[in-house]
């Protein structure tokens, strides 16, 4: 069991209330209302943008070059991925100056803000601990969705944010992050550290929750409206 098992293990109903939104199944089987997954997307531009301010922080904390190359590794495949956001708003008529001048929801200020604040107030293991559901739980979703390959997927209203996720470069991604955790942790996790990393990892797990509960709300709203 690596590292990011023993602490989705040890805050396993957090997680699963992430993992199996309700958000993430209607991605799924297809039946997300539209006005949701735009609403989810906007905010995910904003999101993307201080998230990889917060990986750049990651590498600005790291104490060896190994850790400071892993930490630009995966600043870039965020990067990277606005590329699917910009590609989706701008079939939408959306620029992404646009985009970018939509203001914050407080849930994705909630959740951006806590992960900065467990790297400025916390070690390199807190900030990773706190980062690590965002580019592993997508990958673990996106794998999920796909289980026969994106190429299944022909006619799925979802299928290039899927194929986003399954792919190649951010499974590797992932991969790269449950090693970085396993490095740092080598490094000494007593009981009680284990305990506190739990409670990051947990809180960040349950923000997501509410990322994904964001986007049900918001596109609800767009439907009344
Ligand atoms: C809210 C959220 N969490 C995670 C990811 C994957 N980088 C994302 N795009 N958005």
């Amino acid at each position: 069991m690596d590292f990011f098992d023993r602490l989705k293990a040890a805050a396993h109903d957090d997680w699963q209330s992430y993992v199996d939104h309700e958000f993430v199944r209607g991605m799924g089987d297809g039946t997300l209302p539209h006005e949701a997954f735009k609403a989810y997307l906007v905010q995910d531009y904003l999101f993307l943008i201080h998230f990889s301010r917060a990986w750049a922080l990651a590498a600005y904390k790291a104490r060896t070059l190994q850790d400071l190359k892993a930490a630009q590794d995966t600043l870039s495949a965020i990067l990277n991925e606005m590329n699917l956001h910009l590609r989706l708003c701008e079939r939408w008529g959306l620029s992404a100056e646009a985009v970018e001048a939509e203001e914050e929801h407080p849930a994705n200020v909630a959740y951006t803000r806590y992960v900065l604040d467990c790297g400025m107030s916390g070690d390199l293991l807190d900030l990773h601990v706190a980062l690590s559901p965002c580019v592993i739980g997508y990958a673990e979703i996106g794998k999920a969705l796909a289980p026969n390959g994106v190429e299944a997927l022909a006619d799925h209203p979802y299928r290039e944010w899927i194929g986003e996720y399954a792919g190649e470069g951010f499974q590797s991604a992932a991969t790269a992050a449950r090693a970085t955790l396993d490095r740092l942790a080598q490094r000494g996790v007593s009981e009680e550290r284990f305990t506190e990393l739990v409670k990051i990892f947990g809180m960040a797990s349950r923000l997501e929750a509410a990322f994904w509960q964001m986007g049900l709300d918001l596109g609800a709203q767009a439907k009344v409206a």
